[in-house]
């Protein structure tokens, strides 16, 4: 299981998060990586956590003003990318565009997606991975694997009807071992999660309680 904690722009000290999460990754073999603000990738990166970016844009190298390059933030440290968050919507072909620029610059990517009809589509664009989460439960206290359990199922199974090599994750409202063990149970391959975490006041013990049962 792969736990992607990101930041948001949440006030949390990342630093703080980034050194946790790769500490309880090397005690506990569970993959875990960081998604700060872009203006955060390079001292996140140096904690030595997997780092990835919030959002990468669909523009190469050139007069972009106020772009995130994807080459940028590969060459801050980032590994991977986020595209298409609740929180930062795009339209298709810039999904398409932002999921090929950070391919260029060699980033892993996650297409993240509202519903199973959403990851279908999103899968048909070969990203790495896909995430499902209901808007609704964002930032809320109940998971979506207990909440919405069918959503998780039929993400799964609309993704692997399109391509069965795009990973499966899922988030919203995940703070517990029992969430995340719940998720993998209904065939999510990854996490996605931000408010257990960086809003936590230890995020080292949230850390280490999300990987507990794994
Ligand atoms: O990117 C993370 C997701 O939006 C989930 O956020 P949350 O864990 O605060 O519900």
């Amino acid at each position: 299981m792969f736990i992607l904690v990101n930041l948001k722009a949440y006030p949390c000290d990342p630093v703080e998060v980034a050194t946790a999460a790769r500490e309880v990754s090397e005690e506990s073999g569970v993959r875990i990586a960081v998604s700060p603000q872009a203006a955060d990738i390079a001292r996140v990166a140096e904690t030595g956590v997997e780092t990835w970016a919030q959002h990468v844009d669909p523009n190469d190298y050139g007069s972009h003003t106020g772009s995130t390059l994807s080459e940028a933030v590969a060459e801050a440290g980032a590994e991977g990318t986020l595209v298409n968050h609740s929180e930062k919507r795009l339209k298709l072909a810039d999904i398409d565009g932002s999921v090929r620029a950070a391919e260029r610059a060699g980033l892993e990517t996650c297409v993240c997606a509202n519903n199973p009809a959403q990851i279908g589509a999103a899968a048909a664009l070969g990203p790495d991975a896909v995430a499902v989460e209901p808007p609704e439960l964002i930032g809320g206290d109940v998971s979506v694997s207990s909440a919405d359990p069918d959503i998780v199922e039929d993400a799964v199974a609309a993704a692997g009807h399109v391509d069965e090599d795009v990973e499966v994750f899922c988030g919203a409202g995940i703070s517990s071992g029992d969430d995340v063990d719940a998720a993998g149970d209904l065939g999510a391959t990854g996490i996605l999660l931000a408010s257990g975490v960086a809003k936590a006041d230890d995020p080292r013990a949230a850390l280490e309680d999300l990987v507990e049962p794994l």
